[in-house]
């Protein structure tokens, strides 16, 4: 998260009189992420995140809700929302809509050896599961339209051979049905910095705002680009087949999911890529934010377009 909208300890207690969460004692503006403001919040009953949403449609938010509400009463560890007293999870804080969840404990692994990863592939593996009883939808904001519509967009910005790359994966990637996968609820943005380890509890899971549905093996491969990655934009072996083990002996990838896996990789390198190019080239006016490396991943993209086979024998 960011700042992009300050709030004050007045506009926070207005908030706090809308719950039975005690009084405000604590309010300290968050520089992670890159998407909504986020502040933690202390009362005298607890610890909790307070949230305002910048970008995402007001109609949509009822669906992150529910499925935070869904998933921490499915035996995934993950922020529970706050219900105010009329019964809302959605408020409102200097114009924009708000929500208040509970602060997890504990730090994130950045960097992370094969059993962090196998204990990720399950945590994402549980996700997925508790997600097929969710009974409410979202199409992702961010598929092959948005990719389509996005590279126009940036073109004059980008070099002609970053222009090429982009041209051609989503080719490929139109070329490359998914609808034959397994779908349901992903989580769409599992990074090293979206789950916190504690002692006593193991990883709890945060940042649902890019949660859709969409195929389960592309979140699987946002989830590998990102926690299995090297320094150099290539993928380690041991700990990508470690969190393939640990999602798969939960939910056994198909045989379709198989032949996919390298398209996947590539569809997630490049979601990632154009909306780190976004964060970039387009900033919103933030008060605090940590900026994004574009360009890892596009080289990641381009090692996984160099690499076709082995990331088929990632899989096999
Ligand atoms: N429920 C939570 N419990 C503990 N920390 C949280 C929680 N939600 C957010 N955070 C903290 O805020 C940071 C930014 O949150 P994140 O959801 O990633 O932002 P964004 O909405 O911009 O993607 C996290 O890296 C974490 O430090
Ligand atoms: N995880 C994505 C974009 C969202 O970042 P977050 O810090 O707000 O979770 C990326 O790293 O590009």
């Amino acid at each position: 998260m960011s700042v992009f909208t300050p709030v004050t300890a007045a506009d926070a207690a207005a908030l706090l009189a809308h719950y039975s969460l005690g009084e405000l004692e604590r309010l300290e503006g968050i520089a992670q992420g890159v998407e909504n403001t986020n502040y933690f919040l202390t009362t005298t009953t607890g610890e909790y995140v307070l949230t305002l949403f910048e970008t995402i449609a007001h109609d949509d938010l009822p669906f992150y809700m529910g499925l935070m509400d869904h998933l921490a009463h499915h035996e995934v560890r993950c922020p529970a929302p706050m219900a105010r007293e009329d019964g809302e999870f959605i408020g409102n804080v200097n114009g924009k809509p708000a929500c208040i969840v509970s602060r997890l404990p504990g730090t994130p692994e950045m960097h992370p050896g094969p059993a962090d990863c196998r204990a990720v592939g399950s945590i994402l593996a549980a996700i997925h599961i508790a997600g097929v009883e969710y009974d409410a939808g979202l199409t992702n904001p961010h598929g092959h339209a948005w990719r389509e519509h996005f590279a126009a967009k940036v073109a004059p910005r980008l070099t002609a051979a970053e222009n090429a790359l982009i041209e051609s994966e989503n080719r490929y990637q139109a070329m490359h049905d998914d609808t034959v996968l397994p779908q349901g609820i992903i989580h769409g943005d599992l990074f090293r910095d979206n789950i916190l380890w504690d002692d006593e509890h193991g990883g709890g899971v945060i940042d649902f705002y890019f949660a859709c549905d969409d195929a389960l093996a592309f979140d699987l491969a946002i989830t590998v680009n990102d926690w299995c990655s090297t320094p150099e934009a290539t993928l380690d072996p041991e700990r990508t087949r470690a969190m393939i083990e640990g999602y798969d002996r939960l939910r056994p990838l198909t045989e379709f999911e198989r032949t996919l896996w390298p398209a996947m990789l590539r569809r997630a390198a490049l979601r990632t890529w154009l909306g780190r190019l976004g964060y970039n080239h387009f900033p919103r006016d933030s008060h605090m934010t940590i900026p994004k490396d574009h360009a890892f991943s596009r080289r990641l993209l381009e090692h996984h377009v160099a690499h076709a086979r082995e990331l088929e024998a990632s899989v096999a």
